[in-house]
Order: C-alpha cells, then sequence, then structure tokens
C-alpha cells in the first residue's frame, strides 16, 4: 500500500475548529508534514515566483556570483555545491538565493541584514517580498492552531515570530550532468527553523522519512503547500511534532536533464525567543531532551554544521 501525506484544508480552522486543530496535530505527531490545501494564496503569485527565480537562475555564472552573500549564506545567492546536509558527506546539487525580512529603518534584531536583490530580474524583488508575505501570514495561520494543540493560548507564537529572521528560499537543481555523482539534490536533512512552507515544485523528487524507515514520496498536488516541523519546534514541544528527515532524490531517465525549482519559507522565531520546552510537553513518558537555548543560539550552532557558516 502506497502511504500518503494527508492534505488538510486550512478554512476549517474557521468552520470547524476543534476538530481541525486534531487532526493537524495528530498528522503532524505521526508525519511532520503536511498539505495544506485552502490557504487563499494566488496561484498566479506562486506562477509569478517561480518564473522570477527561473530567470534570475538562467543569468550567466559570473553575473550571479556578483550577489553572492558574505554573511553565511543568509542572504542574496549561494553557488551550487556549497551547501552539505548535517553529517553528509557530499555537497548537495543546487544554487539559492535568500530572501529575508525586509525592514525599513533600524531593525529590531541585528540578524536581520538588509536584503539583495538582481537588478537583471527587476519583478524579482516585488514578487518575492509579495511571496514572503503571504508565507508569514499562512505561517502565523498554521502556528496559531498549533499553539491550541501544544495546550497554549492560540496566539502564543504572536509576539516571538513578528520580527523572526525568517527565510524565503528560491531553489534551483540543475539537470544532473554525471549520472554517477555521489551527490543527490538535497541529502537526507532535517530543517532548523519552527516550521516551513514549501511551494510546490512541479517537478517530483522530494522524499519524506516515515516512522517504519520508508522513504515516501510527496505527492505533487497543485494548489497545496507542503508544510512541515523543523528542529526549533521539534524542540519547542519535546519531540511531541517531529521534525521529519527528508530529502531530494536525483531523477531517473530523461527527468535528470530537467531543472528542478521550488521555495521554501522558513518561518523563524525573533532570534530572542526561548525554545526551551513547553511544560505542558514534559511528562513522565516523555521528560525534558534538552537544556534551554535561544532561538539565535541554536541557529549558529546548525548553521556551523552545514558549512554556512564559519
Ligand atoms: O526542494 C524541495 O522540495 C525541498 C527543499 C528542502 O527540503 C530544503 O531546502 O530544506
Ligand atoms: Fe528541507
Amino acid at each position: 500500500m502506497t502511504q500518503q501525506i494527508p492534505t488538510l484544508d486550512i478554512q476549517r480552522f474557521t468552520t470547524d475548529r476543534s476538530a481541525f486543530v486534531q487532526a493537524l496535530g495528530d498528522t503532524y505527531a505521526e508525519w511532520g508534514f503536511a498539505g495544506i490545501s485552502g490557504h487563499g494564496i494566488d496561484p498566479e503569485l506562486i506562477t509569478r515566483a517561480m518564473a522570477v527565480a527561473e530567470q534570475f537562475f538562467a543569468l550567466p555564472a559570473d553575473t550571479k556570483v556578483g550577489y553572492k552573500s558574505t554573511y553565511g549564506g543568509a542572504r542574496g545567492y549561494t553557488p551550487f555545491g556549497v551547501e552539505v546536509a548535517k553529517g553528509a558527506q557530499h555537497v548537495d546539487l543546487k544554487e539559492f538565493w535568500h530572501v529575508g525580512r525586509e525592514v525599513e529603518g533600524t531593525p529590531r534584531y541585528p540578524q536581520l541584514l538588509p536584503n539583495a536583490w538582481p537588478s537583471e530580474v527587476p519583478e524579482f524583488k516585488p514578487v518575492m517580498l509579495a511571496l514572503y508575505d503571504a508565507l508569514d501570514q499562512l505561517g502565523r495561520q498554521v502556528l496559531r492552531a498549533l499553539a491550541l494543540y501544544l495546550g497554549q493560548e492560540e496566539t502564543y507564537f504572536e509576539d516571538k515570530v513578528d520580527s523572526g529572521n525568517s527565510i524565503l528560499r528560491a531553489l534551483h537543481y540543475p539537470p544532473v550532468q554525471d549520472e554517477g555523482t555521489p551527490s543527490v539534490r538535497a541529502a537526507a536533512h532535517e530543517d532548523i527553523n519552527l516550521i516551513t512552507l514549501l511551494v510546490g515544485s512541479r517537478q517530483s523528487g522530494l522524499e519524506v522519512l516515515s516512522q517504519k524507515g520508508d522513504w515516501v514520496p510527496i505527492s505533487i498536488i497543485p494548489g497545496t503547500i507542503i508544510v512541515n516541523i523543523g528542529d526549533m519546534l521539534q524542540r519547542l514541544s519535546n519531540h511531541v511534532l517531529p521534525s521529519t528527515t527528508h530529502r531530494v532524490v536525483n531523477p531517473a531517465g530523461a527527468a535528470a536533464q530537467e531543472s528542478r525549482y521550488s521555495i521554501p519559507f522558513f518561518l523563524h522565531p525573533n532570534p530572542d525567543a526561548s525554545l526551551d520546552a513547553l511544560p505542558e510537553c514534559v511528562t513522565a513518558e516523555n521528560p525534558k531532551r534538552y537544556p534551554p537555548i535561544t532561538a539565535n543560539e541554536y541557529l549558529e550552532e546548525r548553521l556551523r554544521e552545514i558549512g554556512l557558516l564559519k
């Protein structure tokens, strides 16, 4: 039997709240992943975002390298062959661009660095900022439901994510040149942040590790946004909500000659937010697993491990 990761309609948060919260939380407790439909994000915005990403990555390598980020890949361009998944032996087969929270005036936190923008693709900035905002809003809605599931007030996350150093990552996996390569598009990993909202790739390849230990392909349903739990929420929830291992495999046959594009949004808490386990998530059967840490301390620890911060 092929396993399927459930998709839930987030409109039910308004119409059928307690059953929705339970179903969403139970889906995450089992999978760490869920499809979210009914999110209201304009499909045209997503199409345009994929198009500007494609235009940027089609620029000459020299032009792209001119936008190479100086601060740990936090903003702008990171070339092919830099990022290595935690514990992996080989670099991932991907290049990407990071958009951060756009702040006017003096930022509340020094981590909120200024964005870079590629002048060759003028639509890149307005389209990516619009998508950043839309995913930020949707993410907060998902967090309201998860706060209730974790026994908190619905608004628990509001003042802990309002200035988060969240990242929108436009990703390009070029055609796989060398079929014998030991590298994969994205080696098995867990996301670092609270939750990730993944705007759909039209190309397959994303796989999620089930509790039984099988790799389950994520089926691409148009209009559905994949939302998964990251390590920060796993830590805050003392593993009640697991951060599930996932990867992007190299396609076989003719599909290997096609690029793959995707745009995950990594929703981060404010740098000074605590990731210490919620008391409601600590029980005799599930004792507290980690010492206290702030979001920023944890992030720096993780970025060093994946080669993005020296
Ligand atoms: O490209 C994808 O579908 C997933 C990417 C991913 O897991 C990541 O960048 O963390
Ligand atoms: Fe990921």
